[in-house]
């Protein structure tokens, strides 16, 4: 029996074709590890975070956490989204309308940190008897992360999560996510258009462009932002 390492590393490399261009990807993202993914729009960020969650196959290539393989085409594997594990986060909320947020998170609940204390870390417990249709969205937002982090997922998958959240809010859930997925040794990858908060708080950047890594628009993207800083500071 081969010794499965007790935090599995992430790793993939992958070619798909798309409409415009065809996606040539390769890296790993380590237990605990933030790797933040940038890029113009219409990079293929979102459609790689597709690919991994597993609603969409691609062309060529692999796809590994540890030793469970989500995808090989030369070995004929392709583990459907279920079989992953991966809570994939997106701006769009997935709570049961007709159960409570407790009851949402109790039903999810399957070896992730307590509910209770999800949701008071997200400044949410005393919505804890209310439907989703009876809070704010920001707090259905809160509550469906916290809903997924129950869930105890292998690696985390973030789109773009909270960018329709005032700073504050966004703070404290990006905060509480990458501590979760830290204390956890679990991979983390952030799609976002925030570099600077990327810079802040993310272990490394991937910047893609036409599906393919680019490192010279990450470093147009760097010299702008500090030249910019520099005409903020007058
Ligand atoms: N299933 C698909 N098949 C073929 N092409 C697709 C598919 N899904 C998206 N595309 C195309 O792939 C490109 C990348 O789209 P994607 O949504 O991944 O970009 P993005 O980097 O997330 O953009 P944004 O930052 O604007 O959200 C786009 O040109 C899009 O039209």
């Amino acid at each position: 029996m081969t010794a499965q390492a007790a935090f599995p590393e992430f790793e993939m490399e992958i070619g798909t074709k798309l409409d415009r261009f065809t996606v040539e990807l390769s890296f790993s993202c380590r237990p605990g590890e933030v790797l933040a993914v940038v890029g113009p729009s219409g990079a293929g960020k979102t459609t790689l975070l597709r690919i991994i969650a597993g609603f969409m196959r691609p062309g060529e290539g692999f796809i590994r956490l540890g030793d469970t393989v989500f995808f090989d085409k030369q070995a004929h594997i392709h583990l459907p989204p279920q079989g992953r594990r991966v809570g994939l986060v997106t701006q769009e909320y997935t709570l049961f309308p007709h159960m409570t947020i407790r009851e949402n998170l109790a039903f999810a609940h399957n070896g992730g940190p307590d509910p209770m204390e999800l949701l008071e870390a997200s400044g949410i417990a005393h919505l804890a008897d209310r439907r989703p249709d009876k809070i704010s969205g920001g707090e259905r937002q809160r509550a469906a992360l916290c809903r997924i982090l129950a869930m105890s997922p292998n690696m985390l998958l973030l789109d773009e999560p909270f960018s329709a959240l005032d700073i504050e809010n966004r703070i404290i859930l990006q905060e509480m996510i990458i501590k979760v997925g830290r204390e956890r040794k679990i991979p983390i990858i952030h799609v976002t258009h925030d570099l600077s908060n990327a810079l802040r708080y993310a272990d490394r950047i991937l910047a893609i462009n036409e599906g393919r890594e680019d490192r010279a628009w990450l470093d147009r993207q760097l010299e702008y932002l500090e030249r910019n800083a520099v005409f903020a500071r007058r």
